[in-house]
């Protein structure tokens, strides 16, 4: 297997539009300037195993697309920074506009696995950039904040969306936010539970048919309504940028199984993503109001 190299990301505010992979991979809009046009939205997957250009940096040897959505203020772009640095945004709320991306590569099992990772804007007037970033992109985070009942309540939305912009095997995952803020939250752990248990995702049934594994298709050439999709309830956690609860775990979990789907070998065991968020996810049975 080659070994890539990939480029530094830029902090948030400053995405590195030159840095990326170009043959129709993604390129970020300026913050500030988002919006659809060409050096904006990705129209192309970031594709495993696809050399990056730019300058030096980690090396990698698959490559995913991940992309955080929710409404405005839930904590995505906290939680993108929380996972690549480490630390917390604390202080005036500064909401994204547009969209904007960081990389990081993860070592799962031993393969470089490197997350492109795109925060998006909750705001609505930034919908329509979002909209056409759905497409590329191998897994979603859609997040909601444990404080704030509306944020909750449009989850229904937003997975509309999703079904009518994302790719049918899109991995998804589903993170209520801020638990550390205890004596503010609104938003239930079980209700949290319930709604992902009954929201549709959709998932490959490994084996298909003529063994196809349709998990990292290019645009267009998943198996839509075949028979290899099935749908079940959404992997579930409960998560803050602030303590860093459970934020690595949400990323990692994404990354182990992008990678299993796309390099799995028919000796390893697969993984199961949903057993390993419950198996792994610390509780915020503490947090519960
Ligand atoms: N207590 C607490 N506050 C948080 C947490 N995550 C984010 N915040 C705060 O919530 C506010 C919004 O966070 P952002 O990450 O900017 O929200 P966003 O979802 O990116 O918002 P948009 O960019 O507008 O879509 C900021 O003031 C953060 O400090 C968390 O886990 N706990
Ligand atoms: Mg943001």
């Amino acid at each position: 297997m080659s070994r890539k190299k990939t480029p530094k990301s830029k902090g948030a505010s400053t995405p590195a539009a030159s840095t990326l992979p170009s043959a129709n991979g993604p390129r970020p809009a300026r913050s500030g300037t988002a919006r659809p046009g060409p050096d904006a939205p990705p129209n192309g997957p970031l594709q495993p195993g696809r050399p990056s250009l730019g300058g030096g940096g980690d090396f990698y040897d698959v490559a995913f697309k991940v992309m955080l959505v929710g409404d405005s203020g839930v904590g995505k772009t906290c939680l993108l920074v929380r996972f690549k640095d480490g630390a917390f945004l604390a202080g005036t709320f500064i909401s994204t506009v547009g969209i904007d991306f960081r990389n990081k590569v993860l070592d799962v099992d031993g393969v470089k696995v490197k997350l492109q990772m795109w925060d998006t804007a909750g705001q609505e007037r930034f919908r329509s950039v979002t909209h056409a970033y759905y497409r590329d992109a191998h897994a979603l985070l859609l997040l909601y904040d444990v404080t704030n009942k509306a944020s909750f309540d449009n989850i229904q939305a937003w997975l509309a969306e999703i079904h009518e912009y994302a790719q049918h095997d899109v991995t998804l995952m589903l993170l209520g936010n801020k638990v550390d803020s205890a004596h503010e939250r609104v938003v239930k752990r079980e209700d949290g539970e319930k709604l992902a248990k009954v929201s549709q995702g959709r998932g490959v049934v490994r084996g298909c048919p003529g063994g196809h594994e349709p998990g990292l298709s290019p645009p267009g050439h998943h198996l839509a309504g075949s028979s290899c999709l099935q749908e079940y309830g959404l992997p579930f956690m409960e998560t803050s940028a602030k303590t860093g609860l459970n934020v690595d775990l949400a990323f990692t979990a994404i990354a182990k199984e992008l990678k299993q789907r796309s390099m799995k070998t028919p000796s390893e065991p697969r993984f199961r993503l949903h057993d390993y968020v419950k198996r792994e996810g610390q509780g915020a049975s503490c947090c519960r109001p």
